[in-house]
């Protein structure tokens, strides 16, 4: 199945919730199977209400110490050999560039997740398919619920989408873009739809970068976040498409208080066929760091990635230890980090604003890269994160297999989110 297929399917928690509250707002209020036939009246002068601040996040949990196994997958037949690019082959990265430089945009091409679609259905005879303008503002002759765009309806929309873990400020600005020019207007569920996936996709296009590669290497990555966020496994997953992209990655297995965390990166390591760099439990992390540092160095690694532990239990103490790690590995080159991606948990849904606003202050993040999106109903998060931070979003995970990490595609996931099917407005 192509990604952007696998992504809909799994987000389908999301958007099957988003649906579900549509379908009731509509219907509660719709007047008539019948499209609108008159011409739509002027937009009301009313003018949109001021966001309200959103409620303080609660502080993040633990995750449970114990973590299940993720299933093995069979051993490609030719690790070392190139690979044809399928999507899914794809880092979540963008071509090199020179350190200290912005991070490059995407690619203007068409990223390949779209490449690979699922077929579209054949079109619809021109009768039954009105066109985007006739379907928006309810000339298109179908016979879909209709409700008229008015103050309720507005409310209720922003309910829902903060239902949906859109966060109170992100919701209230995405219904009043909707909103403006639209009141009166009657809309169907489909329409909302495809609304609502044009102000996410709208919001969420000036974050969608891949992590930018740079042409000094060893490149050093320093991978944050809570326990349990899927730290490990996006390590692992990000070192096999490096891999097969042909880079030379090593991993750092810098969270040395957890047996069992260095146990579980091997593992990846072993799977991406990447050497992880290991220290007998308790060994400073720093020291391990400066150590990983040496091989990739001496390796003319291309990568090296370092896991770290994420204890918020002690704020103060993880804070010395990113920052130990950091002065360390800076002894052996001024730029390292070069990039420190924040590894967020979906399914934690608002808690994982208040994880980004604790670890921008105890680490420089760079960027972002939100795990467990599929089979939560809160994929939401990710628009609220993307509107009050602006960071970059590098890539989703969406499985726990070692190809389930894919480039961060604005459009796809609106549509993935919303469900909506048709143009997006
Ligand atoms: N469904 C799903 N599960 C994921 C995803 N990413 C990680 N996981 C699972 O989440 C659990 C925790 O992931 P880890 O990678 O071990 O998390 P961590 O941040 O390294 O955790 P610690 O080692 O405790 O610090 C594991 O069971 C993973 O298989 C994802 O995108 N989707």
């Amino acid at each position: 199945m192509s990604f952007f297929g696998k992504l809909k399917d799994r987000l389908f928690t999301s958007s099957s919730k988003l649906d579900r509250g549509l379908e009731e707002i509509v219907e509660e209020g719709a007047d008539s199977a019948a499209p609108q036939e008159t011409a739509a009246p002027e937009p009301t002068a009313e003018p949109i209400p001021e966001p309200n601040p959103a409620p303080s996040a609660p502080e993040p949990q633990p995750a449970p110490e114990s973590k299940p196994e993720p299933e093995r997958r069979p051993e490609p037949s030719a690790p070392a050999g190139p690979r044809p690019a399928t999507p899914d082959a794809v880092p979540p990265v963008s071509p090199p560039v020179t350190p200290g430089m912005p991070a490059a945009p995407v690619t203007p091409t068409a990223p390949p997740v779209r490449e690979e679609r699922d077929p579209e259905p054949a079109p619809e005879p021109a009768a039954q398919k009105p066109g985007l303008i006739g379907r928006l503002f309810g000339r298109g002759g179908d016979t879909a619920p209709r409700r008229e765009l008015d103050d309720a309806m507005l409310e209720r929309l922003e309910e829902l989408l903060i239902q949906s873990d859109m966060g109170v400020e992100t919701a209230l600005r995405v219904t009043a873009n909707i909103a403006e020019g639209r009141m009166g207007r009657k809309l169907s569920v489909p329409e909302i739809k495809d609304l609502l996936a044009g102000e996410i996709s709208r919001i969420m296009e000036p974050v969608a970068r891949p992590m930018p590669i740079y042409a000094k290497t060893p490149q050093v990555v320093l991978v944050v976040g809570v326990n349990g966020s899927g730290k490990t496994t996006t390590i692992g997953k990000l070192a096999s498409q490096f891999r097969e992209a042909g880079k030379s990655v090593v991993i750092a297995a810098g969270d040395t208080f957890r047996a069992a965390a260095v146990e579980q990166l091997q593992i990846w390591g072993d799977r991406a066929g990447v050497p992880v760099m290991t220290a007998p439990q308790g060994t400073d992390p720093a020291s391990l760091a400066y150590d990983a540092m040496t091989k990739a160095q001496a390796d003319g690694a291309d990568l090296l990635l370092i896991d770290t532990a994420g204890r918020l239990q002690n704020r103060q103490d993880l804070m010395e230890e990113l920052s130990k790690i950091v002065r360390v590995i800076r002894k052996k080159d001024p730029d390292a980090p070069h990039n420190t991606l924040l590894v967020l948990d979906a399914t934690t849904g608002q808690n994982a604003l208040s994880q980004v606003e604790i670890f921008r202050n105890i680490a420089d993040v760079s960027g972002l890269v939100m795990t467990k999106l599929d089979g939560t109903a809160r994929g939401g998060v990710l628009v609220a994160l993307a509107d009050r931070f602006g960071l970059p979003i590098h890539a989703i995970g969406v499985g726990e297999q070692i190809d389930d990490l894919a480039p961060f595609d604005p459009e796809e996931f609106a549509r993935a989110l919303t469900g909506a099917e048709g143009e997006l407005a």
